[in-house]
């Protein structure tokens, strides 16, 4: 794995979205440890890049603001190419024999962040290289594979506003979910996912049930949580910062995405979500601000401007 001078060239590229929880329920435990969640995602507009090309062996660059922090990680734990010898295997055994290929991660999200950097890449590594080799895989062929690369996997392949459930596999698409203007900022502090889930109090609580009927999106959001907020602040408590200094620029709302330390913040237009990461990058130059939109499902009438 080397550091190089970064992504053109390829033969193909694809966007690894972050992930955001706009809600989070830990509603169980299951025999094995994992947590039974219910959760309502989105995805940015923006996030880390992935190239792909054919080539006469099998290698991986990075290049990228988050790169060094991946760096240290032994080359075979990353999981571009962790998806990338899943995918081989599971093709090989159907008699598909998969080229070597020379595979580029722009890492561009900050690493352990709760806004799913690392499975976002694994999704987009599974799909980019379906289509650089030209080889069918069937959706719940996909899913197997992507569940065993994480449980945020399988909703990463999805890519746009969904209800999760189980461990995470179990995803319902909402097509009506609308785009926001958002914020996501972190204060540069790394948050393990096992930590926080081990941290938790109450591994059964309330479920994630979402108001019949036409909705206000932000008040159904302010009616639900996120369950892991709690241990993620007992840990870092900067995400309280972060999160009073998003709440304090006006935003409609604002929440904690996955284990922390990301907060994320919606905005009714995209003036107002300007005008505060302005604000918040200037006051905190050590954060990681990053100003972009949600994805929409269909109906999309939240950005007046
Ligand atoms: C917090 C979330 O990001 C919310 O979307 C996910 O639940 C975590 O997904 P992820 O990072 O892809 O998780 P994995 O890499 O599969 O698991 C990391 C660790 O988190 C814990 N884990 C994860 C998912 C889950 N439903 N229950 C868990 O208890 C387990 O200790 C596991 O060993
Ligand atoms: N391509 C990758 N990008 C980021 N992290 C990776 C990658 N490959 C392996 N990892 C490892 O995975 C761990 C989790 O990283 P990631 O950035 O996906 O966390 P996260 O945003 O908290 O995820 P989640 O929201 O799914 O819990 C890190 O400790 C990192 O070393």
């Amino acid at each position: 794995m080397t550091i190089d001078a970064g992504i053109a060239g390829f033969a193909l590229t694809r966007v690894a979205p972050a992930k955001i929880n706009l809600a989070l329920h830990v509603v169980g435990q299951r025999a094995d440890g994992y947590h039974l969640l219910e959760s309502l995602v989105t995805f940015a507009d923006a996030g880390d890049r992935i190239g792909f090309s054919v080539s006469a062996e099998d290698c991986f660059t990075l290049s990228g603001r988050f790169s060094t922090d991946l760096q240290e990680a032994d080359a075979a734990g990353n999981l571009v190419l962790k998806a990338r010898d899943l995918l081989r295997a599971y093709l090989a055994e159907r008699g598909i024999q998969a080229g070597p290929v020379h595979l580029h991660l722009e890492k561009n999200l900050p690493v352990a962040s709760g806004i799913g950097g690392g499975s976002a890449d694994a999704a987009a590594t599974l799909l980019g290289l379906l289509e650089l080799w030209g080889v069918p895989v069937d959706h719940s062929g996909l899913e197997e594979i992507a569940l065993k690369l994480g449980a945020d996997v399988p909703m990463c392949l999805e890519g746009r506003p969904l209800i999760a459930r189980g461990i995470g596999e179990d995803i319902e698409p909402l097509s009506e979910f609308p785009s926001f203007p958002m914020l996501i900022v972190n204060p540069r502090k790394a948050v393990s996912t096992p930590v926080i889930f081990r941290m938790l109090t109450s591994k059964t609580n309330p479920p994630l049930v979402m108001p019949p009927g036409r909705r206000d999106w932000i008040e159904t959001l302010k009616g639900l949580r996120n369950d892991l907020e709690p241990p993620a602040l007992g840990l870092e408590p900067e995400i309280a910062a972060v999160s009073r200094a998003l709440a304090e620029t006006g935003a409609s709302f604002v929440r904690m995405s996955g284990s922390g330390a990301s907060c994320f913040a919606l905005f009714a237009n995209t003036d107002a979500r300007d005008a505060a990461a302005d604000i918040l990058s200037t006051r905190n130059p050590s954060w990681y601000v990053l100003s972009c939109s949600s994805i929409g499902g269909k109906a999309d009438d939240h950005d007046r401007n």
